[in-house]
């Protein structure tokens, strides 16, 4: 599928950089076709970079790139976009999955006319993510093809109508696998609040929520709602831990809080320009 892709040039191989890359390398992205860019790259990719022949360079080769991915944390921004003009032809297309970096601030400091701004999040490493993407009007279809099919290596993508989309899409899915692992960590928690041994704890907690999950995938025409439904027996066990859930003070205010501070933290980021 990215057989004719690139040169990809990742720049930052760090847990998202990485997770892309697992899934183009699976897709069929030839590793020689993808320049993977890190200073100071830990042992795990290191190890991975020899086991399937990629190239780890210290910084951004001086050769027009198709596409520059870049995964660096945002406060690394300013020095990774001004590094980047070497690689940058007319035809280069900038993606760039930095939380609340704009795509002004992208294009005034590396120079390049096509910007892709994405979201992705960690499951993209088994191909099970969600990304949201917006680009700048330079961005033509042919480009957008391309951004496609390398971000569909990593599943689902939905194109946006708004910049600010992307720090609603921050808020909710690029950081939501935390909240979903923070979860597993307080389910155990309670179970060993109620007597479970820990280890037990965090074994059937952890295996609940990846039932849950590949459930909602099996069974994916059946709503969520539903299949809680179906768990919930008349004056039952679930319902009593569901009224305590579901009530005024219960989780949904509380997740409304919790999506709210991380789409301001998303906007704050863009903010220290
Ligand atoms: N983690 C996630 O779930 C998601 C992250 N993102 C975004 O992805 C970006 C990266 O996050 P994440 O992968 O978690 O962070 P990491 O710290 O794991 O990865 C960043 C990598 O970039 C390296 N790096 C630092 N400076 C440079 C440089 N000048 N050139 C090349 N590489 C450099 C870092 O090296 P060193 O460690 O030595 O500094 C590190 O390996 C962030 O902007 C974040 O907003 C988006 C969606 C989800
Ligand atoms: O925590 C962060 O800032 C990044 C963006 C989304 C997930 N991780």
């Amino acid at each position: 599928m990215l057989g004719d892709v690139g040169p990809v040039v990742l720049v930052g191989a760090g847990k998202m950089g990485m997770a892309m890359a697992d899934g183009w390398l699976d897709a069929g992205l030839s590793p020689d076709r993808l320049i993977l860019v890190d200073p100071n790259p830990s042992s795990s990719v290191r190890h991975k970079a020899s086991t399937v022949g990629l190239t780890i360079y210290q910084s951004v080769p001086d050769k027009d790139a198709q596409v520059i991915v870049l995964a660096v944390k945002p406060q690394v921004a300013d020095d990774v976009l001004a590094s980047i003009k070497p690689a940058i032809g007319d035809d280069s297309v900038l993606i760039s999955v930095m939380a609340g970096i704009s795509i002004a601030k992208m294009e005034k400091l590396s120079g390049c006319a096509k910007v892709i701004r994405a979201m992705p999040n960690t499951p993209a490493q088994i191909g099970k993510g969600i990304t949201g993407v917006f680009s700048n009007r330079a961005v033509d279809p042919q480009d957008r093809m391309i951004a496609d099919n390398l971000l569909e290596a990593s599943g689902d993508v939905v194109w946006l109508n708004e910049e600010d989309d992307i720090n609603k899409v921050t808020g909710v899915a690029g950081s939501g696998p935390a909240y979903v692992f923070y979860m597993v960590e307080a389910l155990a928690e309670a179970a060993e609040t109620n007597g479970m041994p820990p280890e037990m704890a965090m074994r059937f907690a952890r295996q609940t929520i990846v039932g849950a999950a590949g459930l909602l995938e099996y069974d994916n025409q059946t709503s969520a709602e539903q299949l809680r439904e179906n768990v919930t027996s008349p004056n039952g066990t679930t319902y009593a831990g569901l009224q305590v859930l579901m009530s005024e003070d219960g989780l949904v205010p509380l997740m409304e809080k919790t999506v709210r501070a991380a789409v301001e933290r998303a906007r704050e980021l863009g903010e220290d320009e």
